[in-house]
């Protein structure tokens, strides 16, 4: 359980977590190009499965246990117009994953993941980022420890996903906050705002961040104050990951937004992450490009909920399978070339 009474609590786990096994991933980068295949032939399924290798600390691994975590938060920014769906879709839409209606129940299932969704506080929205801070110090350590202790220790896998009504403005306001330029480089359509739905979105991420202007220098508090609580909770759980070796896939411009946080607070906080897809939000590709991950999908989706992510998982599962089940030429007697 955490026990996070500061957020430099939470800072120091994430500072002294451990690294990727090195021995097993040079054990996995051998036996790579044994396998009987042209080298390189697999593509990038070939670094994916020597990345996983690492971080679970076996040459040759399985796939087990991969769990999906949906978080959903209300946003009090939400009360200026800049979503195309109403805030009660939040509450409707977990009613739906708990039944099992959602895309994201879907998902998992194909691809055998245990799926978990936590709504954190769904009837106290955060405050408008436009007046004030998103979230005081207290509710940001709860939403942080909520992903930190939703995170199955005995998980191979985690894929983090969200829902919440006018999340992708917070996102962008976060996105802009760490990595500067116009607000408007940072908008996008979300659930499908129109032309005049997006021009509004960058008078509000510009507002935000001229009213919190004084939080801008550091990952945590720009999450904190621009952030909301699906997307603190995100990163706890990333982190919690971090800590357990356990990799991660990233799913949409949300996800992505608050795991920029985290890496921005410590430096290779994300080291046990691949993106899952890009998302057709416009900034997610940029957003990508700036935390230096090349996505593995690209599938014009955008729905969120952990939904990428979750599809990625199918690729991972292939990458490992081909990795720890293939025959080496010694074995298979083929000749190399
Ligand atoms: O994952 C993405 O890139 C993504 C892009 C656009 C929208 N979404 C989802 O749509 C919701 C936010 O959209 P909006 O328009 O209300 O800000 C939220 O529930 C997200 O899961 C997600
Ligand atoms: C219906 C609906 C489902 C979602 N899932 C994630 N974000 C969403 C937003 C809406 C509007």
């Amino acid at each position: 359980m955490s026990d996070f009474k500061t957020l430099g609590q939470f800072r120091e786990q994430l500072q002294k977590a451990p690294r990727a096994d090195d021995s097993a991933r040079s054990a996995a980068k051998v036996r790579n190009v044994q396998l009987t295949k042209p080298p390189g032939a697999l593509g990038r399924l070939e670094e994916l499965a020597i990345w996983y290798a690492g971080w679970r600390g076996q040459a040759r691994p399985r796939l087990e246990r991969p769990q999906v975590i949906v978080f959903a938060g209300n946003h009090g920014v939400t009360a200026q117009g800049v979503s195309a769906f109403p805030a009660d879709v939040t509450e409707q839409m977990v009613l739906n994953f708990q039944a099992g209606g959602a895309a994201i129940n879907q998902l998992a299932q194909v691809f055998g993941a245990q799926m978990d969704v936590y709504a954190l506080a769904l009837d106290r929205p955060t405050a408008d980022f436009t007046a004030g801070p998103a979230m005081d110090e207290a509710e940001f350590l709860h939403a942080i420890a909520t992903g930190w202790d939703a995170v199955d220790a005995q998980a191979g896998l985690l894929a983090t996903g969200e829902m919440g009504i006018g999340n992708t403005t917070s996102a962008a306001a976060v996105a802009c906050a760490l990595f500067g330029g116009n607000a408007e480089d940072w908008v996008g359509r979300g659930t499908g705002v129109d032309d005049a739905g997006l021009v509004l979105k960058a008078k509000v991420v510009r507002d935000g961040l001229s009213r919190n202007s004084n939080a801008l220098g550091d990952g945590l508090e720009i999450l904190r104050c621009l952030g909301g609580r699906e997307l603190a909770a995100m990163a706890g759980a990333m982190a919690r990951a971090r800590v357990e070796r356990i990799p991660v896939i990233l799913d949409g411009f949300i996800c992505c937004a608050a795991a920029a946080c985290l890496d921005r607070a410590v430096p290779g906080a994300l080291d046990h992450a691949v993106a899952g897809h890009r998302s057709a939000e416009a900034a997610h590709g940029k957003l990508l490009e700036k935390l230096g991950k090349e996505p593995l999908l690209q599938l014009d989706m955008r729905l969120g909920e952990g939904s990428g992510a979750a599809l990625a998982i199918g690729v991972l599962q292939g990458a490992i399978a081909c990795h720890s089940g293939m025959a080496t030429f010694a074995e298979a007697g083929v000749s190399e070339g």
